[in-house]
């Protein structure tokens, strides 16, 4: 199979059965070399990234409707002659090539609106959605939220890979040291007193203390959440809600060495890897406990300190996951809001009088941020940072009781 093929069929998946872009990758990437690899991710997170302005650009061109297959091979074309260093030529005769297998009768159509892209420039106007690269529905609640000149400029952001952001759990200082030795630029994040970023293709495992345990790949803004937390107690029970795969867990494990850590996970199928990074970041104070969030078997009030990092739509973190702007709508949206409610009410039940609690979660829409805790009676204080060119969109809240 072709590296467009493989792209149009992981898209294919992404668009029509809701699957996870990164996934269908890692499945798909096996069968290819190092080169072939970077191509294909390339082109499915590009286009991506791009959608709704690379629609914009064909659609100018095309008198009939596209089939799945020829829409996402006009996609994965327009991508690489706007934004690729592929000469036109070779993009849409590689793509052609790719639908004629896929879906012999649209081969025409797709070569005749892919030679009007090429000699044409692109659309001087677009709509502010399809500037922005958000569906209509994200865009317009945004827009009303934050102003259309800020969604404007953090969506600029969400075009191109976002840095590598690390959490340290040695002195970050000499560890930029040694990193600087080795010719790696690494700078300190602003957001985290452990972060450090590097460049977006950096390979962590050529990294100091990489075998050893030293970093665990985590955006600065959710380390902040982390560091959000204050227990009242630091060797007391500390509960990490929703814990897969462990950032935040190893993160709180290394801050506070003295406390118990039980990490709970619902899903079953989450667990090996949880437990396989809690072991590789040396996480000695840390129990997995595999149990429903809505239901925990714990006693009222025994915990001193809670993280509940909850599920969400992670429309904060759409530089690093593109897809995430096709899987949910406003009424997913609606319904995940329900399930964090809920998680919150149960995480208030375990947590103890006077301890304290962080509600996070990696989207930045009001439902999922202030519509879940501003009515939580013990609600100390609440941040939402919007993605930036240094970090993800984050929401988090400090909650006492
Ligand atoms: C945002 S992710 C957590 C990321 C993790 N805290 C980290 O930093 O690596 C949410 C997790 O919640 C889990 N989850 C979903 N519903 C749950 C529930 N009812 N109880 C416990 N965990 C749940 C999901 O399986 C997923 O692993």
């Amino acid at each position: 199979m072709s590296v467009r093929q493989a792209a149009i069929e992981i898209l294919n998946k992404v668009f029509a059965t809701q699957a996870k872009a990164g996934e269908a990758l890692e499945i798909a990437s096996a069968s290819f070399d190092d080169r072939d690899r970077r191509l294909l991710h390339e082109l499915v997170y590009g286009v991506l990234r791009r959608f709704y302005s690379l629609e914009a650009d064909f659609s100018r061109f095309c008198k009939i409707k596209p089939d799945p297959v020829a829409h996402i091979a006009l996609l994965i074309a327009t991508y690489q002659i706007r934004h690729m260093r592929v000469p036109a030529h070779a993009a849409v005769s590689e793509t052609v090539t790719a639908v004629y297998k896929l879906s012999p009768k649209a081969v025409g159509f797709v070569n005749a609106v892919l030679r009007r892209v090429a000699e044409r420039a692109p659309p001087k106007k677009l709509k502010p959605h399809q500037r922005a690269e958000l569906p209509k529905w994200i865009y317009a609640s945004w827009r009303d939220a934050f102003g259309a000149d800020v969604v404007h400029q953090f969506c600029q952001t969400l075009k191109s890979p976002p840095k590598l952001a690390l959490a340290l759990f040695v002195d970050r200082n000499s560890w930029i040291e040694e990193a600087h030795a080795m010719g790696v630029e690494a700078i300190p994040g602003a957001l985290s007193p452990c972060a450090v970023l590097l460049d977006s293709g950096t390979d962590v495992t050529a990294l100091p203390g990489f075998e050893a345990g030293q970093f665990t790949v985590m955006d600065q803004a959710a380390q902040a959440a982390v560091w959000a937390l204050e227990p009242t107690k630091s060797d007391g029970l500390i509960l990490d809600l929703c814990a897969a795969p462990g950032g935040k867990t190893a993160l709180l494990s290394h801050r506070f060495p003295k406390a118990r850590i039980l990490a709970v996970e619902f899903n079953a199928r989450r667990i090996p890897r949880l437990s396989e990074n809690l072991s590789r970041l040396r996480c000695g104070n840390v129990t997995i406990l595999q149990a429903d969030g809505l239901d925990l078997p714990l006693e009222k009030s025994s915990a001193d300190a809670i993280m509940l990092d909850a599920p969400c739509s992670a429309s904060g973190i759409l530089r690093r996951h593109p897809d995430a702007k096709f899987l949910h709508d406003s009424q997913e949206v609606e319904k995940l809001a329900e399930l964090q409610q809920a998680l919150l009410g149960e995480a208030l039940r375990v947590l103890k009088v006077d301890g304290e609690m962080v509600y996070a979660v990696c989207s930045i829409h009001a439902q999922e941020n202030e519509c879940v805790v501003d009515s939580a009676p013990g609600l100390k204080s609440r941040q939402r940072l919007l993605p930036s060119e240094d970090h993800d969109g984050f929401f988090f809240a400090r909650i006492g009781k």
